[in-house]
Formats: C-alpha cells, sequence, structure tokens
C-alpha cells in the first residue's frame, strides 16, 4: 500500500501478516535552516529516518508529505545530556520513565536525551541490565553515562566492558550524597585513571559531600526544617571547593573532566579558572540554574518550595545571570536539565525535614523554550548558538556528531520547527511529564517534532510508539582526548616523573 507518506502500512511476511508504521517521506520547506556553524533558507528531505538532502528550492514529488516553515527555524532536535528516568533515589523513584519523560522531551523538542543508569548494589553490569529494561519502552533515541559509587576491581572491569562493548562513553562520579552514591577522593582518583585510559568522560557531581552533612546537622539542628534548610545547608562555597578538588585531580591525571549542572559563581569560577589555563574542563548549566532564583525555597506553601529542591541548590539572584553569561562568551558550553522530577506527594516526605524532601527538578519538556526565551530572546546569544548549546556540542563531546546534532545531509532525521512568534504556554495542567507541578509555569515555542524520520509532535499532539527508541551506542577517545598524549609526555616531565638521563 502507498499513500501519501505517514499512515501506517501493512506489510505480508511470509507467515505473519505484520503491521509497521512505514517511514515517511517529508518535506520541510521555506524554513531557515540552522546549524551550529551557519544558516541558511533551504528546504530539507527526509526518508529512511534521515535527512537526504539540504538546499533551497526541492521540487515536490508525490508521496511526499509537504510541511511549510516559512518563518520558523529548522534545527536538529535538542539533546539533552542529563536525566534520570525512573531512578530510585532517596527512598523514592523519579515519576517519569522512559516513555513518559520521552513523550514529555519530545513535545518540547528534545529528540534525544543521555540518562544516567546506576549501578545495582554497587555493580555497574547488573545497573546497566536494569537499564536497558526500563528503556525498552522508549519512543525516542537515547543514550546511557554509567555513574561508579564504588571503587574495585569488578567496577574497573565493568567500565572496560561497558565501553568496550556496550556503546558507553562517560561516568558520573558523585562527591556528594554521603552515605548512599558519593565515592572517596581516592576513589575519583582511580575512576579518573581509568575513564582517562579507556577514552571516557569522566563526570562530576561537585559539592563536598561530608561538609553538606555537616550543614545539614547544623541548619537543621538551628530548628530549620522547612525547604529553605536545603540551599541554607550547602552554599555555594561547597560546591567550588569540590569543583576545584575534582578539576585538580583531573589536571594531575591529565584527563578531561564534565561538570554537571554548575550552579554557582564559585563552581563557574573553577571552571572558568582552569579553561583560561587550557585544561579540558566542560561546564554543563542546566535549566533551573539558568533561568532561577531561591526565592520559591522560602514560600510558606509547602509544596511550592519543596518543588525548587534539587542539588546543588538553586542559587540566590546574581548566579543565574553569571551563568548566562558565562554559556554566551563559551566559558560554559552546553545545558542540561538534570530532569528528576517527583510529584508533590513524593516531596511530602521531607514535610518536616527539608534532608528527607527528594532532590530534584523537571525540565526535559521546557528546556528548548526556556533556553530560547533566557538566552536568545534576550539577545545574549545568536541562533546558531542556540544550536550549539542545546544540540551539536553535546554531540560532539559524546561523539555522536553529525549523526546526531546537525541538518545535514545522513545525519539522522532528528529535527524540530521552531516559531520563534510562537505563543504556546507551559503549565502543569497541559505538560506531559507525570510530575504534577511545574517549576517553569508560562513558557513555549517548538511547534513540530520529527523523530528518527517521523512527525512525533504535531498541533499540540503525539503519534509516538512504545518501544520505537533507539539505543545510541557511543564511542570512546572524541574529540577531548584528541592529542592528549602529546600533552602526556611534555606533562610527565614537567612533574619530573624519573626519566631516563643517561647517567
Ligand atoms: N540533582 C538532583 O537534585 N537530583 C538528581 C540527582 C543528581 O543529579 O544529583
Ligand atoms: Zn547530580
Ligand atoms: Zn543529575
Amino acid at each position: 500500500v502507498r499513500g501519501n507518506g505517514d499512515e501506517e502500512i501493512c506489510l505480508v511476511g511470509s507467515e505473519n501478516f505484520e503491521c509497521a508504521q512505514k517511514s515517511p517521506k517529508i518535506l520541510i520547506k521555506g524554513g531557515t535552516v540552522v546549524n551550529a556553524d551557519h544558516q541558511q533558507i533551504a528546504d530539507v528531505y527526509i526518508e529512511d529516518g534521515k535527512i537526504q538532502i539540504v538546499a533551497p528550492d526541492i521540487k515536490e514529488m508525490e508521496g511526499v508529505r509537504v510541511i511549510d516553515a516559512t518563518g520558523k527555524f529548522v534545527m536538529p532536535g535538542g539533546i539533552d545530556p542529563h536525566t534520570h528516568m525512573e531512578m530510585p533515589f532517596m527512598g523514592e523513584e523519579s515519576c517519569d520513565d522512559f516513555f513518559s519523560g520521552q513523550q514529555a522531551a519530545l513535545s518540547g523538542g528534545t529528540t534525544m536525551h543521555i540518562d544516567f543508569a546506576l549501578p545495582h548494589n554497587g555493580d555497574l553490569a547488573e545497573g546497566f541490565r536494569l537499564w536497558v529494561q526500563k528503556a525498552e519502552k522508549s519512543c525516542m533515541d537515547y543514550g546511557f553515562h554509567m555513574a561508579v559509587t564504588k571503587w574495585n576491581d569488578k567496577v574497573a572491569q565493568d567500565m572496560e566492558w561497558l565501553v568496550k562493548e556496550k556503546g558507553i562513553n562517560s561516568f558520573k562520579f558523585f562527591m556528594a550524597y554521603k552515605g548512599s552514591l558519593m565515592v572517596s577522593d581516592e576513589e575519583l582518583l582511580q575512576g579518573f585513571k581509568k575513564c582517562k585510559e579507556l577514552g571516557a568522560v569522566p563526570q562530576v557531581h561537585a559539592e563536598n559531600g561530608d561538609a553538606v552533612a555537616e550543614g545539614q546537622a547544623r541548619i537543621f539542628g538551628l530548628g530549620i526544617t522547612g525547604p529553605e534548610g536545603h540551599p541554607l545547608s550547602r552554599p555555594p562555597v561547597l560546591e567550588g571547593e569540590a569543583t576545584g578538588r575534582a578539576i585538580k585531580l583531573a589536571k594531575f591525571v591529565n584527563t578531561p573532566l564534565y561538570v554537571v549542572h554548575v550552579m554557582s559563581i564559585d563552581a563557574l569560577d573553577e571552571v572558568s579558572r582552569a579553561r583560561h589555563s587550557g585544561q579540558r574542563v566542560i561546564g554543563e548549566p542546566v535549566v533551573s540554574g539558568l533561568a532561577l532564583n531561591d526565592s520559591k525555597l522560602w514560600d510558606p506553601d509547602f509544596r511550592t518550595a519543596a518543588m525548587y529542591v534539587m542539588s546543588p541548590p538553586i542559587r540566590a539572584v546574581g548566579h543565574s545571570q553569571a551563568l548566562q553569561d558565562a554559556l554566551s562568551t563559551g566559558i560554559l558550553q552546553l545545558v542540561a536539565t538534570d530532569h528528576c522530577p517527583f510529584n508533590s506527594k513524593q516531596k511530602a516526605l521531607g514535610k518536616h525535614d527539608f534532608r528527607k524532601i527528594p532532590n530534584g527538578v523537571n525540565g526535559v519538556e521546557e528546556r528548548m523554550h526556556i533556553v530560547w526565551d533566557v538566552m536568545v530572546n534576550s539577545g545574549k546569544i545568536s541562533v546558531t548558538d542556540y544550536v550549539r548549546i542545546t544540540s551539536a556540542a553535546c554531540a560532539k563531546i559524546f561523539n555522536i556528531y553529525p549523526q546526531k546534532g546537525a541538518v545535514l545531509p545522513g545525519s539522522d532525521a532528528d529535527v524540530i520547527i521552531l516559531n520563534p512568534n510562537a505563543e504556546t504556554k507551559i503549565s502543569a495542567k497541559t505538560h506531559h511529564s507525570r510530575i504534577d507541578t511545574n517549576i517553569y509555569e508560562g513558557w513555549g515555542k517548538v511547534e513540530v517534532t520529527i523523530s528518527q524520520g517521523r512527525v512525533v509532535w504535531e498541533n499540540e499532539q503525539f503519534t509516538v510508539e512504545r518501544g520505537s527508541g533507539r539505543y545510541i551506542p557511543m564511542k570512546p577517545f572524541g574529540y577531548l582526548f584528541d592529542g592528549l598524549d602529546k600533552v602526556d609526555a611534555t606533562y610527565m616531565s614537567s612533574m619530573q616523573a624519573p626519566v631516563n638521563r643517561n647517567f
């Protein structure tokens, strides 16, 4: 059966009668095609899940669905490098699973995310298998980072297996969450060394976990039990200290480093200093840190205040502006969400003790809109830079560019149409995440999302298929590792390691 592009067709197999959605042919006409390095008015032709042609005035053909994008931007779908779907954390599980979270993402113009798989009882291989199962219900492309929460030979072997055979090229180390996920400096050092050997990017959640525990006890002891105790107990100085420490250890090992959720000027200053000295440090702000301040954490209504509890905390006025400026000048490289939603019932577990409020906020559905408003509408960055920080930079860092992160012939057909004049509004009443609150009430822009060459979001409606999402393996030794061996040689001599002196 042949038709106009996006209907279901039935394939007659030798024994079974199988029904599948055929890969539609789509022509996006008249839009401004934006990549990270240039923009042009052009048409985009999509077939077989890939972008086939990007050129002006492509002829319309029979059987091809035409989408008019005049006056709109045609861009690579967003890639969110930091999500936690159905993550077990603080006695709860984040309330979006891979299907609901990805629906939310697609409706907001994000077509790929990289989720943090956690070890199962410290076992990385088991954790990976568990995450593979969780992700079976996916409806868009995704990858995994893996967390390392302790150190032993089995962890080292599993890291090797994950990199060499399972498409993982990044590992996260938590310097906070004492007693659960936190690692010591010794474990951090061993992990960094292994990452370097494997060509995998080490990532850090940088807060001084020992000091946070002390701060929590101190604030709670003063009788401050509400959500405002959260930011008071883990001030920016503790984020700055851990960021600086991780950066220095990474320098000692001579490995690249990726700092997740940079939330404060203190952490930003450390990243900035390291980058100015030539160290390969990537700083990732998240939308909450870029767009919000901590004022809501003092709201007398617990439900309102608790939904803003995440770690590191959303900071006081002034930090978000500094993060925006650093993003606009390239000191910070890309924007994530740290999407880790807990609904109000889950948050209520900490009603009488802020230390028990599950940490995490929403964002995967809102990121593209918020970054547009905060960074492009405000005049801080160009539209090409918008593509860089929401998609291309992530694809390059995690070594999947230009399969992802570009509107180029041969790239995966993950494409969005963004109307800069749209007036859509974000609201907890209409959003697609399972969370029952929304910290971004009032923002919106993406009109059409194409994922794997299919229109999956249009006219505020989904056409997604459970199980259609694909795991995107990511190869080690991305560009951050280029030439590192040459630096190693110089570095060793500058560290005055034993050398053959021909005595
Ligand atoms: N960020 C947060 O509060 N929750 C998710 C876990 C993490 O990234 O630290
Ligand atoms: Zn974290
Ligand atoms: Zn996170």
